[in-house]
């Protein structure tokens, strides 16, 4: 849906864009990750066809963007930067009058996107008292006036509290779900998109440091678990025994290549230490995301196949 081949970006002297490959297939809720400046709104500009790329190329809808930039975004819905509404006129009126600018569109369709975001029932009420949510909403709703096929959203959750994240976030999962949107978003939230996105991309200065399906993160755990009656005494005995490579004061262990926990526990029994619990850990986005910026902070580009571990965090 969105394909980005060899991309750069050059303000000035400074390159915000290094490089970029990136694919964000059909039918999917894509997230692009990365710190303050690390490029994600320069890229998601160049989709959109408000940032022109200094080099390379941008396909979105299987058109280019800077040579059929009316073709390419046709079904494209975007929230990119801070909304402009008029605040001393109503919701409702927002809408019909972006509606002058771009294509011709029914109440109807008005009516239905008010439902859709949630703010049925406030839509005749003057922006001006619209909360910081309601606003993003009403961004919401003028993405989709036009019946989109992929969704870009820079930012979505920015600013918003803990009620309102939470309600974007179902939304999106229902924008997905129901009208069957591929769905770009960018965000500083890791939970936000550890709970709504099946693959993502992790900028760094400009590069792209990883980019694969959320569920190959997980996958790359090593860390496990150890709650026994002498931690110390336990973690000398599996290390002379080069059981494990390596462990952390607060309880976590990693086994060595091809050791079980079921070697680790009989171990330590044998020696006369109780075992109360030992329980292979999931590694997080978060985890995944701080060794990413730890390690690949010059950013080799990095693909599913990175493996790289809080392990890699601990003996650095
Ligand atoms: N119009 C511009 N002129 C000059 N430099 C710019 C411009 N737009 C962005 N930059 C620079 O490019 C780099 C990338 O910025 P960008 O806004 O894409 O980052 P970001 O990942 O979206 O960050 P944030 O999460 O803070 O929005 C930054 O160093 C920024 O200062």
């Amino acid at each position: 849906m969105i394909r980005l081949t060899g991309i750069r970006k050059v303000f000035g002297r400074h390159e915000a864009v290094k490089n970029l490959d990136l694919e964000v297939p059909a039918g999917e809720i894509f997230g692009l990750l990365g710190h303050n400046g690390a490029g994600k709104s320069t890229a998601i500009g160049m989709m959109l066809g408000q940032v022109w790329p200094t080099e390379g190329e941008v396909r979105v809808c299987g058109h280019d963007v800077t040579k059929h930039r009316q073709l390419a975004l046709q079904k494209v819905g975007a929230i990119f930067e801070t909304p402009v509404f008029y605040d001393y006129l109503s919701g409702w009126r927002n809408l019909e009058i972006l509606t002058h600018y771009t294509a011709p569109t029914s109440p109807k369709r008005i009516r239905e996107v008010i439902e859709w975001v949630g703010l049925s029932g406030r839509e005749k009420s003057k922006v001006k008292t619209y909360s910081h949510g309601m606003r993003t909403r009403l961004a919401l709703a003028q993405a989709l006036l036009p019946k989109p096929e992929l969704l870009i959203l820079d930012e979505p959750s920015d600013g918003l509290d803990p009620e309102g994240i939470h309600e974007m976030r179902l939304t999106i999962q229902r924008l997905h779900k129901e009208m069957g949107l591929t769905i770009l978003l960018s965000s500083h939230l890791l939970n936000e998109v550890e709970q709504l996105c099946s693959r993502i991309a992790v900028m760094n200065k400009g590069k792209k440091v990883f980019e694969g399906a959320l569920s190959s993160i997980s996958q790359t755990e090593t860390w496990v678990r150890l709650r026994v009656n002498d931690f110390g005494a336990a973690v000398t005995l599996l290390r002379a025994e080069k059981l494990i490579v390596n462990h952390r004061d607060d309880g976590l262990i990693t086994l060595s290549e091809r050791t079980q926990t079921d070697r680790i526990v009989r171990c330590l029994v044998q020696n006369n230490i109780s075992v109360f619990e030992i329980s292979p850990q999931e590694q997080t986005l978060e985890d995944f995301y701080l060794s990413l910026m730890k390690s690949g902070a010059s950013g080799n580009p990095g693909t599913e196949k990175v493996a790289i571990t809080p392990a890699s965090i601990d003996r650095q």
